[in-house]
């Protein structure tokens, strides 16, 4: 038997926490791999290997099954929140050495707000925000996850002063009409469709529009496999199949536990014949998407150098994001040594970004310049509102 250290996050409903799962052979995981070993938050997020998951549940091998399913209960805050402790410090559970040695490796941004501030003179800030759990709050129906006002105003002001664009794994047009906008850029389907503002935008050299969607060849597919999804999960309650135009979102948010075996089956009998879709893991949702390698860092990467600072040295890429899919973006800035990304989290979670925010308690001192201000309000509004989370 071999032990893997599994770490399961779910950011956005305060369950991020390492699991030592005992897993015989475990092909059922595989990692995107985090280096480098000295860096703060070695590990990745989970990607569930397709072929995996088909080949177990096909052969019905119950262990396999129950692994998936494993998977997705840790990824359910109620167990997660039972047996971890937040970050936060309580009188009734003195932090341990672990969490204090995490915040030790990934500090609060509040806490290093100066040097951040310091480390980005002289260079362009660019800002890329997740929207869900990041930009608005974890909710049951996908539908319903508005931003508040006041996290509007604050993009706005922040894409006042900086480039800012929007990373999602939600279809692009319904993220824009959450957000509203329209100065902003916007990658939807996990960063697989990225439109910049149709009145261009005053940061952009050149004026070429920006416009670009990695995955239109399955855009057919995609919407086959949504409609066999929606007939096929339609017998189990409170399962959603949400068309994200080039991924497809299955939420088991609202699924009764018990069901979520018949739910996987369900979504593996579908997928079996879809052999050029893999399957992700996100909070409480199987995401299936085409098997490019495209994600939400390329995106990333993409919008630098549509932005006119691919081999630029004067750019500082900030993204903050609380979720799996942002992992892919941490570490790209972690490997390009530019900027930094900054997990939105309660918990200790393996991650490749350089700062978390996790207490409101936390901010201290006010900042001096209007720029840092922006900063400042911003990182104390995402604080205040993981509070609220579930
Ligand atoms: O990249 P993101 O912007 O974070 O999008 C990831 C997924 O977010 C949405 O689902 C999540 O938020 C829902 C609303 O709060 C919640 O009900 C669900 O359980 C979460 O998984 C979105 O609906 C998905 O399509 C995105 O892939």
């Amino acid at each position: 038997m071999t032990k893997q250290n599994v770490v399961l996050s779910d950011t956005t409903s305060t369950i991020n926490m390492a699991i030592t799962v005992a897993v015989t052979n475990s092909p059922f995981f595989t990692t995107t791999a985090q280096k480098p070993p000295a860096a703060p938050g070695q590990g990745g997020y989970i990607t569930i290997s397709r072929n995996s998951i088909m080949h177990n549940l096909e052969i019905g091998c119950g262990t396999r099954v129950n692994a998936w399913v494993d998977s997705m209960r840790a990824s359910s805050p109620t167990h997660i929140k039972s047996t971890l402790p937040s970050l936060a410090p309580s009188k009734s559970a003195p932090p341990l050495s672990a969490q204090s040695s995490w915040i030790s490796r990934h500090p609060s941004a509040l806490d290093m707000f100066e040097q951040i501030i310091k480390a980005s003179k002289g260079k362009q800030i660019v800002m890329f925000l997740d929207y869900d759990g990041t930009l608005s709050p974890i909710v049951e129906d996908p539908d319903r996850a508005f931003m508040s006002k006041s996290m509007r105003a604050t993009v706005r002001k922040v894409a006042r002063h900086f480039p800012t664009a929007i990373v999602s794994g939600r279809c692009r047009d319904k993220v824009h009409s959450f957000v509203k906008l329209e100065e902003l850029y916007y990658a939807g389907s996990h960063g697989m469709d990225i439109k910049g503002p149709a009145k261009g935008s005053k940061y952009k050299k050149g004026s070429q529009p920006v416009f670009f969607q990695a995955a239109s060849e399955f855009l057919p597919m995609i919407d086959q496999v949504y409609k066999a999804l929606v007939e096929k999960t339609k017998s189990t309650p409170g399962a959603k199949v949400e068309n994200n135009k080039f991924c497809v979102s299955v939420h088991y948010r609202c699924v009764d536990e018990k069901k979520w075996i018949e739910l996987a089956h369900q979504v593996k009998s579908v997928l079996k014949e879809f052999p050029k879709l893999r399957l992700t893991q996100g909070r409480k949702v199987l995401e299936i998407r085409p098997t490019i390698k495209w994600d939400k860092g390329k995106a990333l990467e993409f919008l630098l150098e549509a932005l006119g600072f691919a081999n630029c040295t004067d750019v500082f890429p900030v993204y903050i994001g609380d979720d799996r899919t942002d992992e892919d973006a941490f570490k790209i800035l972690r490997d390009r040594g530019q900027g930094f990304g900054i997990l939105v989290s309660k918990f200790p979670t393996d991650t490749s970004a350089s700062y978390s925010l996790q207490e409101p308690a936390e901010a201290r001192t006010l900042p001096n310049s209007w720029t840092s201000m922006v900063f400042f309000f911003f990182f104390f509004q995402l604080y205040f509102f993981k509070c609220l989370l579930i």
